[in-house]
């Protein structure tokens, strides 16, 4: 156990981390922070939702001062949303030293942004492309930064930013320190860690085979359209408190979600394609509670941090076996549990066996869910809600009529057509989903990428066994992937998937998708 005192940390630092609610370092915490205040270049891997956030946040916030007036710091993020949420947990770790990080991303006005800049942050969380614009446009200068931090530098490759970045880190001054932080290191990274990164110290915290993982992982073999039902069937008899459903792209979100709602589900979609004022909407209420179910694309794949998210359905299977690893990492954070859901067609379980070996860890195959079962749980449902209403009891002005009710009919069956009337059976209710293609065998490309659905060794999701006390809550805020990624494709917009992959960069996929 590693507590926060062993950092030698200033002391308002310290008293921002145990608002935050946290009592000691994750490990993955524990070993980065050493280094990265030693001012060392870092490549770290931990699982998702472990801390990996505040082990380059803290050391960050330890060393800039209020009276700085340049940008000293710059984190570089794949999407909008985790821009955000970057910038938000960095704030509440800085709030007694009263530094001004601000996100800086497309989608915003950017008006606004330059008049935030005005205000000297000492720390810019940005998405690669809107940060180019700025300092195209001279409102940010970049020369007087000495940290910069990749997270989720893999991604940022994988979404063809290397070119951004390395426009972006030719302002920086060539003395600095650079940290990458990611749950999955793919071979490619080296590429990128070469460039960018000088005697990087590697530290990785890989879970232990034995522990059980705060994830269960379920997967089940089904036919295209038997999907909705499916996931209706889960969702009524699982009853999540928030779930986040994958989907493989924008058209995809769209009808899911609409689809869903037609069914009675709290549930909205998020996706590249909506205003950033939709996405800031969605996600605002899906942090909220006021929706259930979020439907995404890959766009809410990584970083993402919403407490009380205790499902993730693969709705459609992810295009590699990293992209699992994170989407399935939204759940069963800091140390919580969480349960992922995958479905597979027949000719898709190669793939699936494949995120296996990659993940190592196996995903226990489950039968397509009866409607009884689904039935009993939307039942259970409405027994809790009436248990809880009669423990608030408050329903004097109805006593009257069922007193009256009860001479009349028997208890038993005037229970039983309350709560089929509470419980809403709206399976037959019609929707329509467009079918989408199996996902094919990837497109060859080069020695990195062929490895993608092979067997490279990458961490699994789920978290440590560390505790959080207080008040504390997840981050306010979410991610994206905007017109960073809109400007580079041509593909018509509502097939598209938000990741430009393989597949999308390929001509099969255009072929798939535009069907
Ligand atoms: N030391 C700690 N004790 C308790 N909770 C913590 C601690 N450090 C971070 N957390 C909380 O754990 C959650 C996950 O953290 P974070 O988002 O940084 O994970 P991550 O490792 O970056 O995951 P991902 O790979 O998905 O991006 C957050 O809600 C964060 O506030
Ligand atoms: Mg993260």
């Amino acid at each position: 156990m590693t507590t926060f005192n062993e950092f030698q940390l200033e002391e308002r630092l310290h008293r921002a981390i145990s608002e935050m609610g946290f009592e000691e370092a994750t490990p993955i915490q524990a070993q980065a922070i050493p280094h990265a205040i030693e001012g060392r270049d870092l490549i770290a891997q931990a699982q998702t939702g472990t801390g990996k956030t505040a082990a380059f946040g803290i050391p960050l916030v330890q060393r800039i001062e209020y009276a700085e007036e340049n940008i000293v710091s710059l984190i570089l993020a794949p999407t909008r949303e985790l821009a955000i949420q970057v910038a938000e947990e960095i704030n509440k770790l800085s709030r007694f030293k009263r530094l001004r990080p601000l996100p800086i991303y497309g989608g915003q006005d950017i008006g606004r942004q330059i008049r935030a800049l005005k205000k000297k942050p000492q720390i810019i969380i940005g998405t690669p492309g809107r940060l180019l614009d700025h300092i195209n446009r001279k409102t940010i200068r970049l020369d007087k930064v000495n940290t910069v931090i990749l997270d989720e530098a893999d991604e940022m490759l994988d979404m063809g930013f290397m070119e951004d970045i390395q426009a972006i880190l030719s302002q920086v001054p060539e003395e600095r320190q650079t940290m990458l932080f990611s749950a999955t290191m793919p071979p490619n990274i080296r590429r990128l860690a070469e460039q960018f990164l000088k005697d990087p110290v590697h530290v990785s915290v890989v879970p232990k085979q034995v522990s059980a993982p705060s994830v269960t992982q379920f997967y089940v073999e089904l036919h295209e359209r038997q999907k909705f039902d499916t996931l209706c069937r889960l969702l009524d008899k699982e009853s999540p408190d928030l779930a986040i459903v994958f989907g493989r792209t924008k058209r995809r979100v769209d009808e899911l979600s609409e689809a869903l709602q037609k069914r009675g589900y709290s549930a909205d979609g998020l996706h590249g394609d909506l205003s950033q004022n939709q996405r800031d909407n969605v996600m605002r209420k899906f942090r909220e509670s006021n929706i259930d179910v979020l439907v995404a694309t890959d766009v809410a794949a990584r970083g993402l941090d919403v407490s009380g998210v205790t499902h993730v359905f693969n709705f459609d299977l992810p295009q590699d076996p990293e992209s699992y690893v994170h989407r399935v990492g939204r759940t069963g954070r800091a140390g919580k549990e969480g349960a992922a859901w995958t479905f597979v067609t027949h000719r898709e379980i190669d793939h699936l066996h494949a995120i296996e070996r990659t993940t190592r860890h196996r995903i226990t195959k489950k039968p397509v869910p009866t409607m009884a079962e689904a039935i009993e749980g939307k039942q259970q449902i409405t027994a809790e809600r009436l248990i809880e209403l009669i423990q608030k009891d408050d329903h004097q002005e109805y006593k009257g009529l069922a007193i009256q009710m009860l001479e009349q009919y028997d208890s038993v069956h005037l229970l039983a057509a309350a709560m089929k009337l509470l419980t809403g059976e709206n399976n037959d209710i019609q929707v329509n989903l467009t079918p989408e293609e199996p996902l094919r065998a990837k497109k060859r490309r080069d020695d990195g990428r062929n490895r993608r659905y092979g067997n490279s060794k990458q961490g699994s999701s789920g978290g440590g066994g560390y505790r959080r006390g207080g008040n504390s809550r997840g981050g306010s805020y979410s991610r994206d992937r905007g017109r960073d990624y809109d400007r580079r494709s041509s593909q018509k917009k509502s097939d598209r998937s938000d990741r430009p992959n393989r597949y999308e960069r390929s001509d099969r996929y255009d072929r798939s998708e535009r069907a």
